[in-house]
C-alpha cells in the first residue's frame, strides 16, 4: 500500500538519550526548579555509593552558583575512589551505562540513568558541555575532561581531555551549567540535611551563591558495603531464566546451584523433580516447553529467603537517633530497625524512627521523611506506598489524633533498604506498593507507636503530679499562717518548701541569692542537652552558671543555659539579686535523675 511506503519512510530506531530528552520528566526533571535538585541528588548518590566501594568516609562538597541570566553552575565533588579515565565519557555521557544495574545489593544507583541524563538535561538547557575531573590515587595524574552526549545515538562526544595536577589524591568532580532558578533553594537544603540524616558517616560542605553550609557526620565508621549476592530463584521470569540458561553450558542440577542463591544440591533435585526434567541436561539445551514448568518448580518449591546480611546495609537504630537528634530539637526520639524480610525475591528491611515534640510545629500533620537505600525521597509523597502504609496505622491507640496522617508535633522517618527497590517510576521518588513491604512499615510504626504512647502517658503523668504539686504549693503558705494564728505563734518559713517542688526550683522574690546545686544521677542513655530557664522574667535577679553552659537569651529577660549532661555530674548555679526567679530544669529525660538542692 502506498500509505505503508510512505510510513516505511518514516519508521526508525530512536535512541535512548532521544527518547529521555523528550521525556526529561520520567527521571525527574519535569522543571527547571526541580532540574537542579536531581541533579545534586544524583551526583551526590554516585559520590556516597562510591566512598562506599572505597570504604571512605565521605566528603562532598556541591557548589550551586548563579553564573548569569537563569544559567546556575553546579558542582558536586567527593574523595571516592575515581573513575578510570577510560570509562570517563560513558559513565557521564551515555545513558544506561553504569556498574550497578546487573547487582544484587543495596545501591543508590540502579539503572544507569542518573547523572547522565543530568548532562543530557545541561546541554539541552545552556548547550554547554559538562566538565569532569576525576583520578583514582595520588601517584597518577588527574583527568580533566569535557563531555556532551550525542543524542542520536547515546554515545559519549569528548570535546577536551588534558592531564591535570589536583588537589585531591582521589575523587571525582562534576561541574554542569544548566538553566534553572533558586525557588528550589529551601528543599536543597531539605534534602541535603535528610541525606545527612541516613548517612551518618558523610560530610556535606555546601556553597550557595555567597551562603555556606555544613552537615556534619555524627560517625566515624564507614557502614560495611553490601556485597553482591546472587538472584533468589522466586524473583525471576521467564524472560531472564531464558537468558541465563542459554548462557550456560552446565548441567541443569549445577546450573541452578550456581545460578541463584540459596539453592544447594537438596533444593537443586527438587526443583527438577517437580519439574519433571532430567537434572543431567544441559542448561542451554532446555526448550521454551521446559523452561515454563522449570520456574514453576523453581518458585513452588520451599527455598530459605536470601540473607539479607551481606547484601543490605541498613542504617541501624543508634544511628538514626544520633541522626535525627542532630538535625531536630525532639523531646522523645525512638528508632526500630526490623528483622530483614522478603518480596518476589528481593531481600529488605524496613528501619523507622518517631520523634515527639520539641521544636516539631505543633499544627498541622506529621512530618513525615520517606527514604530508600538512603536516600531521601521528596516527592510524590501521596503516590507513595510508605504514605499509604503511615496512615493506615491507627495513631489514636498510640495517643495521636489523626486525620489520615498523624496530626501534631510528630515526626516520621521510614526507610525501605532493598536489593531491588519497587519505585513507581525511573525518576525514583515514590515506593510502589508491595503488600509485604507496606506490613513491615506498619509493623515497625506499631511497635514505635507503643513506645510514644507510654512516654505520652507518661509525660502527662508528670504534668499532672506537677500541677497538683504547685496547687498545693499555692496553699502552704497560707495553712502555715493559719497555723500561726491557731497556736499563736508567728508563721513558719516556708519558702524552702516552695523552693524543692518537682524539677523546678524556686526563688521567693525578696531572697536576695540563693544557690542550686545540681547532682545527675543514674545518666543510663546517650548524652542530653540540658536547659536550665531563667523564667523570672525579672530584670532584677541573675544567675551564675558554669562556664561551659551556652547562653541564650529568650525574649527579653529569660536566659536559657544549655549544656550537656553527663552521668556524675555536678555543679552550682548561684543566683544574685533582689528580684527573685525561677530556674527550671527542662528537657530532662524521664530516666535521668537529677537531684537539686536548695541552698537559700
Ligand atoms: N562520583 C563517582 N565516583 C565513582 N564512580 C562513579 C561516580 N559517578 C558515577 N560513577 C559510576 O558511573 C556509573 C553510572 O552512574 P549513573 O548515575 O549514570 O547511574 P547509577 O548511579 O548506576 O544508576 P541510577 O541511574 O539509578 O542513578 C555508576 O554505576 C558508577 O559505576
Amino acid at each position: 500500500m502506498a500509505l505503508a511506503d510512505e510510513l516505511a519512510k518514516k519508521q526508525r530506531s530512536i535512541s535512548v538519550a532521544e527518547f529521555f530528552e523528550k521525556n526529561k520528566h520520567m527521571l525527574g526533571f519535569d522543571s527547571p526548579t526541580r532540574g537542579i535538585i536531581t541533579t545534586i541528588k544524583e551526583a551526590i548518590d554516585n559520590s556516597l555509593d562510591a566512598c562506599e566501594e572505597a570504604e571512605v568516609l565521605p566528603d562532598i562538597l556541591v557548589s550551586v552558583r548563579k553564573v548569569g541570566g537563569d544559567v546556575y553552575r553546579v558542582v558536586v565533588e567527593d574523595n571516592g575512589p575515581g573513575i578510570v579515565p577510560d570509562k570517563m565519557p560513558a559513565v557521564f555521557a551515555k545513558l544506561l551505562y553504569g556498574s550497578r544495574f546487573h547487582q544484587v545489593r543495596q545501591t543508590r544507583g540502579q539503572q544507569g540513568i542518573g547523572i547522565s541524563a543530568a548532562v543530557l538535561y545541561a546541554q539541552l538547557t545552556t548547550g554547554k558541555p559538562t566538565l569532569v575531573i576525576s583520578r583514582t590515587d595520588a601517584k597518577s595524574p588527574a583527568h580533566k575532561m569535557t563531555l556532551v552526549i550525542k543524542t542520536e545515538t547515546n554515545e559519549p562526544e569528548v570535546l577536551s581531555h588534558e592531564e591535570i595536577d589536583w588537589v585531591l589524591p582521589h575523587g571525582t568532580r562534576i561541574e554542569l551549567e544548566f538553566k534553572s532558578s533558586m525557588a528550589a533553594k529551601k528543599k536543597m537544603l531539605e534534602y541535603l540535611k535528610y541525606t545527612s540524616i541516613v548517612n551518618p558517616h558523610a560530610r556535606f560542605r555546601v556553597e550557595i551563591d555567597d551562603e555556606s553550609f555544613t552537615f556534619d557526620r555524627v560517625s566515624h565508621d564507614v557502614p560495611p558495603c553490601p556485597v553482591a549476592i546472587k538472584p533468589h530463584p522466586y524473583g525471576i521470569e521467564l524472560g531472564v531464566l531464558k537468558r541465563m540458561t542459554a548462557a550456560s553450558d552446565l548441567p541443569l542440577k549445577e546450573f541452578l546451584i550456581e545460578s541463584f542463591s540459596k539453592v544447594g544440591e537438596k533444593t537443586a533435585l527438587e526443583i527438577c523433580a517437580v519439574a519433571k526434567l532430567d537434572s543431567k541436561v544441559s542448561a542451554n539445551k532446555l526448550s521454551l516447553e521446559q523452561l515454563n514448568p522449570l520456574l514453576e518448580a523453581m518458585q513452588t518449591v520451599k527455598i530459605p529467603a536470601p540473607s539479607a546480611l551481606q547484601c543490605l546495609s541498613p542504617i541501624t537504630e543508634e544511628l538514626i537517633v544520633k541522626g535525627m537528634e542532630k538535625e531536630f530539637q525532639l523531646d522523645f526520639i525512638k528508632a526500630r530497625t526490623r528483622p530483614s524480610s522478603v518480596f518476589g525475591g528481593n531481600s529488605f528491611i524496613v528501619e523507622a524512627a518517631i520523634g515527639y515534640g520539641g521544636k516539631l510545629p505543633v499544627e498541622g500533620s506529621a512530618m513525615l521523611l520517606r527514604f530508600a537505600n538512603r536516600v531521601p525521597l521528596l516527592y510524590q509523597q501521596g503516590a507513595c506506598a510508605i504514605t499509604s502504609a503511615v496512615s493506615g496505622v491507627n495513631w489514636k491507640a498510640y495517643g495521636v489524633s489523626q486525620q489520615g496522617l498523624p496530626m501534631g508535633p510528630v515526626l516520621i522517618l521510614v526507610h525501605v533498604a532493598a536489593t531491588n527497590v519497587p519505585f513507581t517510576s525511573e525518576s525514583k521518588d515514590a515506593v510502589a506498593s508491595v503488600p509485604e513491604v507496606e506490613k513491615e512499615v506498619t509493623l515497625a510504626l506499631q511497635e514505635l507507636g507503643r513506645d510514644l504512647k507510654m512516654f505520652l502517658s507518661r509525660r502527662d503523668k508528670s504534668k499532672e503530679q506537677e500541677d497538683r504539686a504547685r496547687a498545693i504549693c499555692s496553699v502552704i503558705p497560707l495553712i502555715a499562717q493559719k497555723v500561726g494564728e491557731i497556736v499563736e505563734r508567728p508563721a513558719p518559713d516556708t519558702s524552702l518548701i516552695e523552693g524543692r517542688i518537682m524539677r523546678r526550683v524556686v526563688l521567693k522574690k525578696g531572697s536576695s541569692a540563693g544557690k542550686i546545686l545540681i547532682r545527675v544521677d543514674n545518666y543510663t542513655t546517650k548524652d542530653q542537652e540540658m536547659a536550665l530557664y531563667d523564667i523570672s522574667g525579672d530584670s532584677a535577679g541573675d544567675a551564675t552558671v558554669p562556664p561551659d553552659f551556652v547562653t541564650e537569651m529568650d525574649g527579653e529577660y529569660t536566659k536559657i543555659w544549655k549544656r550537656l549532661l553527663h552521668s556524675g555530674d555536678n555543679f552550682e548555679v548561684t543566683y544574685t539579686g533582689a528580684g527573685g526567679g525561677i530556674v527550671d530544669l527542662q528537657g530532662i529525660a524521664e530516666n535521668l535523675k537529677v537531684v537539686v538542692d536548695l541552698d537559700v
